[in-house]
Parts: structure tokens; sequence; C-alpha cells
């Protein structure tokens, strides 16, 4: 089983996310969210306009801070709500173990996040020539397999003006992997494109499921959870509202707000 309760912490998931609430001033983003991914495993989260799916997979890697709860990225929990002067707030274990955890993660956006002015190469060789440390040349080197890997090769000279939204999107990919990330996450990854784009992008995230990477997607294509999801989560005003198997999830849904977001979406 791929998603686990928090008190199923024994067989410990790759991720454990315990608890987890953001606020936006007086409203509540993500509300105690908690569930597990084991490692190689993808779970897909589905859930209407604003239930607060992009919150949630913001948290994970901090590029927003919570408000509570903790992220356990391989057994490691990097920060917590802790009691200071100006009252209790989410704080770091340390800088240094937040900056290490960030780089354990990737992050695929709706909206790619290129650099402009640098080709397909130099936008994946970037991170680990600047970040890990590699040679300019070892760092092109490793860019140039991961675009590979995505089906770029040819393409690998071209900026991104030059490449068409799901070509950049598979740049984007390229890009995360080259850190070699312990978990990647992906929100809304085809939304921006054009229909005829979106299987191309879906495919190479097929690959990665099926090469064992461990995925958290927020995504609209039902055809995808069920073909690759070992778990689904749907989220409803901040909350998980009911996660299981796509089949149990999709064809028997339990509770009347996942029946209701299912008639409206699986027409
Ligand atoms: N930076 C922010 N400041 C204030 N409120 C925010 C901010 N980001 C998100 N919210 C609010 O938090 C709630 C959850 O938003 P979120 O974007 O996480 O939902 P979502 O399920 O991803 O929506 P969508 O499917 O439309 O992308 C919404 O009410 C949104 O308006």
């Amino acid at each position: 089983m791929a998603v686990l309760s928090p008190t199923e912490t024994a067989l410990k998931p790759l991720l454990q996310v315990k608890g987890l609430t953001k606020r936006y001033g007086p409203s509540t983003a993500v509300s105690h969210c908690s569930f597990g991914v084991d490692e190689g495993k993808t779970v897909v989260i589905v859930g209407p306009s604003g239930s607060g799916k992009t919150t949630l997979l913001r948290c994970i890697n901090y590029l927003e801070i919570p408000d509570a709860g903790q992220v356990i990225l391989k057994g490691e929990v990097i920060g917590q709500r802790q009691i200071h002067k100006q009252g209790q707030a989410w704080k770091p274990i340390s800088e240094r173990a937040l900056a290490r955890q960030r780089q354990r993660i990737g992050f695929v956006f709706q909206r790619f996040n290129l650099f402009a002015h640098l080709s397909a190469l130099d936008n994946v060789a970037v991170g680990p020539h600047r970040v890990l440390g590699l040679s300019r040349s070892a760092a092109q080197d490793l860019a140039a397999r991961q675009l590979e890997r995505v089906f770029l090769k040819e393409h690998s000279h071209k900026r991104p003006h030059q490449l068409s939204g799901g070509q950049q999107q598979r740049v984007a990919i390229a890009r995360c992997l080259a850190m070699s990330p312990d978990l990647m996450l992906f929100d809304e990854p085809t939304s921006a494109l054009d229909p005829e784009l979106v299987t191309e992008v879906l495919e190479v995230m097929r690959e990665l499921a099926r090469d064992g990477m461990t995925m958290v997607v927020v995504s609209h294509e039902m055809g995808f959870a069920r073909q690759v999801a070992q778990q689904v989560i749907f989220m409803d005003e901040g909350s998980i509202v009911e996660q299981g198997e796509p089949d149990a999830i999709f064809d028997r849904p339990q509770e009347p707000r996942t029946q209701q977001f299912l008639s409206k979406v699986l027409v």
C-alpha cells in the first residue's frame, strides 16, 4: 500500500506528511493534511480549484513555509512548530538541513520556469554546476544524458522560445532529474499545454514511474492517475477528504464531496 496513515509509520514511507497546515491571514489553505508515499510509488492529488492542492505541494519542499506539521523525507525531520519570543511558529531545525532537503526534492511547475536566455542543455546543466559543484563539462554531459531521457537530445541547443510547451516541460523535468532527487513533485504539469502536447509529457512521467521515481502529482488527468498512481488523494477546502487506490476512489468513492466532484469531471 503506497499511502499510509500516520499510525502506520512502522513501514517508513520515503515521504511522510503529518498534520501539515498553512494559513494565509484568516483563511486556512491547507488543514492538518497527513499522508505517506512509499519509495518508487506515485500519488496523484485531485480536487476542485482552490482546494489547497498547490499549497500542500509547495509546503512539502518549503516553497511555502507551513504554519504547523512535519514533512519527513527518508526519516529526517527538518522543521517543526516551535515556541519563541514572538509566540509560536514553524521553524527549520537548521538552514542547512532545509537547503539539503529542498535539494532532494524536485519540483515541476505548471509554467516550466526555464531561463529564457539559456539553451535547453544549459538550463539542465546549471543546477549540477552551480549547486552540486560539478565542472562545466561534467554538468553538460549529465544534462545531455537527462535530455536524452526525456527524448530531447536533438533539441539541446535550442532556447525555450524555440521549443513547444511540451518540449519546455520536458526540459524542466530533465532539469529536476539532473539533481538526482529522492522525490519529484509535479504541480499540474500539463495544464498550461495545448491538448496535443499533453501526451508527450505524460509519457515521460509514465517512464519515470516505471523507472521507480517516487512522485506526488497534482493533476486533472484522471486517466493518468488511474494508470500510473498507486494512490489517489481527494482534497476539498484544504483537507484530505478521501484517499485510496485509484479504482476505489474513481469507481467507488465513499464521501459525498468526492462523488460530487467526480460526477463533474468524469463525464
Ligand atoms: N499566496 C497566497 N496568498 C493568499 N491566499 C492564497 C495564496 N496562495 C493560495 N491561496 C489561497 O489558498 C487556497 C488554496 O489555493 P491553492 O492554489 O493551493 O488551491 P488549488 O487546489 O491548487 O487550486 P487550483 O486547482 O485552482 O490551482 C485558495 O483559497 C487560494 O486563494
